[in-house]
């Protein structure tokens, strides 16, 4: 509606309705995939929304960005070898840049729209693409990690938007067959993981996945005011191999001093990490694998 973003009616949260006031739009957009929109936001600075659903906005971006990269990346003792499936709007790569002991950095986003969009609006997160290690694919995620080499990389990230448009894939079982099998020993997966207050039979489903093709597997969570129910989730998975402990980060990366080039933390540290992974007792009693 006019001058308001309203996204509703979408069969991801029922009889629910999320609004933010659209002060000005400052792109409207579609690509072969999805709609894109870029406005400016009243209290959130500028939002991007892909067919109607928020993906970011300056406000709140950090506290999804930082988390679903420390929460993996700062489990391992040094990770080398990163992939990230989505993600096309740079974030990621700019929080998986922190960690100095990352050499490779591939990301396969499937719309090349969505990048060149937030090379324009969003240079916060797009500065994620120019650093060296980065390299880009432009391709659909399943193909990019079919053709992966077995046992390539330390880390995997998924992040992608919901699964009933061009992500739907990326909630079945093949798909994380392929992401184990891509990952090393001990190597670690994690996925943004939707709401649960919203979506408990969805992540029920992914963690059962999960369970029967992971050595290791925990749901955390984080507050991003801006989504859906105000939480988003993530799933943390790792490889047999070397035990991989999520609950107590042994990499930490809030203890680096912040290099002056380099922006501050906003949202992570490994208070948060820890309790990132303490879930309500409704969430324990229907996440539960114990
Ligand atoms: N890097 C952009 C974040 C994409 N994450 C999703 C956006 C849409 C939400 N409903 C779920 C998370």
């Amino acid at each position: 509606t006019d001058g308001e973003l309203v996204y509703f009616n979408n069969p991801m949260w029922p009889g629910e309705a999320h609004s933010l006031k659209v002060e000005k739009i400052l792109y409207q957009g579609k690509s072969e995939f999805q709609e894109i929109l870029v406005f400016e936001s009243s209290m959130y600075g500028k939002v991007l929304a892909l067919d109607g659903i928020v993906q970011l906005t300056e406000r709140d971006e950090c506290a999804y960005q930082e988390m679903i990269a420390h929460l993996p990346l700062c489990s391992i003792p040094s990770p080398k070898t990163v992939l990230v499936l989505g993600g096309g709007d740079g974030g990621v790569l700019r929080e998986i840049a922190r960690h100095s002991s990352v050499e490779h950095i591939d990301i396969c986003e499937i719309d090349k729209m969505v990048i060149d969009v937030c090379k324009k609006f969003f240079p916060d997160l797009s500065v994620g693409f120019e650093d060296p290690r980065v390299r880009l694919h432009i391709d659909d995620a399943v193909k990019f990690i079919r053709d992966t080499p077995e046992g390539m990389y330390d880390a995997i990230i998924v992040d992608s938007s919901d699964p009933i448009g061009p992500a739907r894939e990326l909630v079945e079982k093949p798909f994380f067959e392929i992401i184990a099998r891509a990952l090393r020993p001990g190597g670690v997966l994690c996925n943004q993981a939707e709401s649960m207050w919203l979506h408990t039979h969805l992540i029920q489903e992914m963690l059962s996945i999960c369970r029967e093709t992971f050595d290791t597997v925990h749901y955390a969570w984080a507050s991003v005011p801006t989504y859906p129910s105000g939480v988003i989730g993530f799933l943390l998975c790792s490889t047999n191999g070397p035990p991989v402990d999520f609950l107590n980060p042994i990499n930490p990366i809030d203890k680096q001093e912040v290099v002056k080039s380099k922006r501050e933390l906003k949202f992570y540290n490994s208070e948060i990490h820890k309790a990132a992974f303490a879930l309500p007792a409704f969430a324990k009693r229907e996440l539960s694998s114990f």
